[in-house]
Parts: structure tokens; sequence; C-alpha cells
């Protein structure tokens, strides 16, 4: 029986995960009584007992929580980060066992895992593949637009919008420095930071990350067809990630894989002015946050749960 702590588990990611596991058999859910869930010698008592902890916590108290459990050592827990604190971190594997191949194994044995963040799971998804097989080259220009429902702010962007109090839609990250860019210039094998505009609206959860190719302006100048074609390939034997035909209406709403740990990739085309227009769809809290929590705790776990 595994032990599991949740670190922040009344948090918007740590209690979709506590949900999300409540009836996994296998494992136990250990916690920590509300009111000591930030004193230092209670969650040091706790992580010496658990086998896996995983931190749904702020960067600086994520990184606190590590280095209680680095003082433990070997008799520590494995860790599953799901802030940013660690993400290109030397020593921990990023959680997207889709990666590559090898990368699902990777996690298996890590004993630090950087779960990724929502957006950058939607960009390297799309990146990744393409770039591996040679058709978007790493010193391709790219941008990379996104929405993401409001719950990806946490509690304090969901309390604002349910009060009425935040915008319709808001285009942020405009100092062109969000935080998912080192992840996505990490992993998608882009020998620099793409441009990143992402955007909120007015919709709990649910996300698109779209990437416009010009395909004459990349250095393979590929057909949309073969863009297409590499990512099914790439995604041929994964369960949650699917490349699907690019709907006739034209039309994609962020909200369809609400609930699911899915992931779907379209490729829009127009080849007669050789555009192309690269989209994946998740919930920002799902694939992009407990669902791929749960993913990489399963393989952490060896699938036991
Ligand atoms: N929302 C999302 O879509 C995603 C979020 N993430 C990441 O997950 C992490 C948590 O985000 P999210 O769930 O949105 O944030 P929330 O603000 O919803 O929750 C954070 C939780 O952490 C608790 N907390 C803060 N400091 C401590 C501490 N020292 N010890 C124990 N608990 C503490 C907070 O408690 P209190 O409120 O009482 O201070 C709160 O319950 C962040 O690093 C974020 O980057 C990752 C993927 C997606
Ligand atoms: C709408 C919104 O504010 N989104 C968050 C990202 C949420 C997420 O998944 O990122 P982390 O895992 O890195 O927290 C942001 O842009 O900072």
């Amino acid at each position: 029986m595994a032990k599991i702590f949740i670190d922040g588990d009344s948090g918007t990611t740590g209690l979709e995960i506590r949900e999300k596991l409540a009836d996994a058999k296998n494992l136990e859910l250990v916690s920590i009584a509300p009111e000591l869930r930030k004193e230092v010698s209670a969650k040091r008592d706790i992580l010496a007992r658990v086998d896996v902890a995983i931190l749904c916590l702020p960067d600086a108290a994520a990184k606190e929580t590590v280095a209680l459990a680095d003082e433990l050592g070997e008799a520590g827990p494995r860790i599953l980060d799901a802030s940013t604190a660690h993400r290109v971190a030397p020593g921990w594997t990023y959680g997207f066992p889709e990666l590559a191949p090898g990368q699902a194994e990777a996690i298996r044995k890590a004993r630090r895992v950087a779960n990724p963040g929502c957006y950058a799971t939607g960009a390297i998804a799309l990146l990744r593949p393409l770039v591996d097989a040679g058709l978007i080259a790493a010193q391709d220009a790219l941008t990379i637009n996104a929405v993401s429902g409001y719950s990806g702010g946490g509690k304090q962007m969901i309390e604002a919008y349910e009060k009425g109090e935040a915008p319709a839609f808001d285009l942020y990250g405009l100092t062109l420095e969000h935080k998912h860019l080192p992840e996505i210039a990490a992993y998608s094998g882009l020998a620099a930071p793409p441009l990143f505009a992402p955007s909120v609206g007015n919709f709990r959860q649910g996300m698109l990350v779209s990437i416009p190719l010009r395909l004459d302006a990349l250095s393979a100048r590929p057909r949309a067809v073969d863009l297409e074609a590499a990512l099914a390939r790439h995604y041929a034997g994964a369960t949650y990630v699917r490349v699907m035909p690019a709907p006739k209406s034209g039309r994609l709403d962020p909200l369809a894989l609400n609930g699911t740990n899915d992931l779907e990739i379209f490729v829009f085309a127009r080849e007669e002015s050789r555009h192309a227009l690269l989209v994946a769809r998740l919930d920002n809290l799902g694939k992009g946050a407990s669902g791929a929590a749960v993913q990489n705790l399963a393989l952490m776990l060896g699938d036991a749960i």
C-alpha cells in the first residue's frame, strides 16, 4: 500500500488530485491536520512516513518542502511537484510521458518528477514531435497563442471571476516572459524561446494552445499533411493524446475535454496559401495539471493504482 501525501490539498490542483485519488486502489492518502498544514515540523514528520509527496503549492513553498525531503535523504519520499519551481531544474524528470521514447520509463524510475505547466503541455505536445521529425527546425521562429479557463490562475483568479470582478477576456503575459517559456524552450527542441501570447476567458476550465505556421517561412518548407502524419505517428500508441481530423466547421470549443486527462491535436491547413495552424485542446486542470499528476503518479507506482 503506497502512502501518498498531497501538500497543498485544499488548493485548486491539490483538491482535484485528492478527488481523483479518493477511490484509487493500493494507495493510502495521508494528510496533515488543516491547522498544521504550514508547520515545518508537522510536514517533516509526514514526509518521513510517505512514499510519494505531491506538491500543489506556490513555488516558494514547494522549494521548502523539497528541502525538507532532501534532509531525509534516501529515507525521504519521492516527489511529484505540480509547481513551476523544478521543471527545468537539474536532477528532475519532466512529467510529460509522451514527450519522446523513454520518457515514461524515466518517470517510472525518477525520485523527482516535475509536472508540466498547462500551456507548456499543449505547446510541447505540438512542437516536439515535429522538431524530432525534422519538419520544424530548432532555429525556426515561432509564435504561440493560447486561451485558458480562469481556474488556471488558482484560488485568487477563480474568486475574482466568480465575483464578477474580472474581465470577460484578458490578454496577459504582455511582458512576453511568461513562466512557462523556460520549460517550452527546454523540451520543445527549439533553440530559443518562442513568442508566447496567453489569454484567459470567462469560463472555469478548458484550454486551446495554437501555433500559426507560414509553411514557406519554416526551414524545411513542409506540407501540412506531413506535419499531421508526423504527429499521428508520434502519438499512435498514446492513451491520452490523439491527433484528430480538423472539424469541417472550422471551430473548436476549448471546454470539450473538461474532466478528462485527454489532449487532442488538430492541424488546420490551407495549402493554397501555405498556411497551417496547429492546435492542442486540453483541460488546463486535467492533462494540464491534476490529470497529468495522476498519470505520472501511476507510472511512479508501477501502474499499481
Ligand atoms: N491552477 C492550475 O491550472 C495549475 C496550477 N499549477 C501549479 O500548482 C501549484 C498550486 O496552484 P493552484 O492549485 O492553482 O493554487 P491555489 O492558490 O488554488 O492553491 C495553493 C494552495 O497551497 C496552499 N499553501 C500555500 N503555502 C503553503 C505551505 N507553505 N504549506 C502548505 N500549503 C500551502 C494554499 O493554502 P492557503 O490558501 O491557505 O494559503 C492553497 O490551498 C502552483 O505552483 C501552480 O503553479 C499547476 C498546473 C495547473
Ligand atoms: C490563466 C492563468 O493565469 N494561468 C497560469 C498558468 C497555470 C498553469 O497551469 O501553470 P502552472 O502549472 O505553471 O501554474 C498563468 O498564466 O500563470
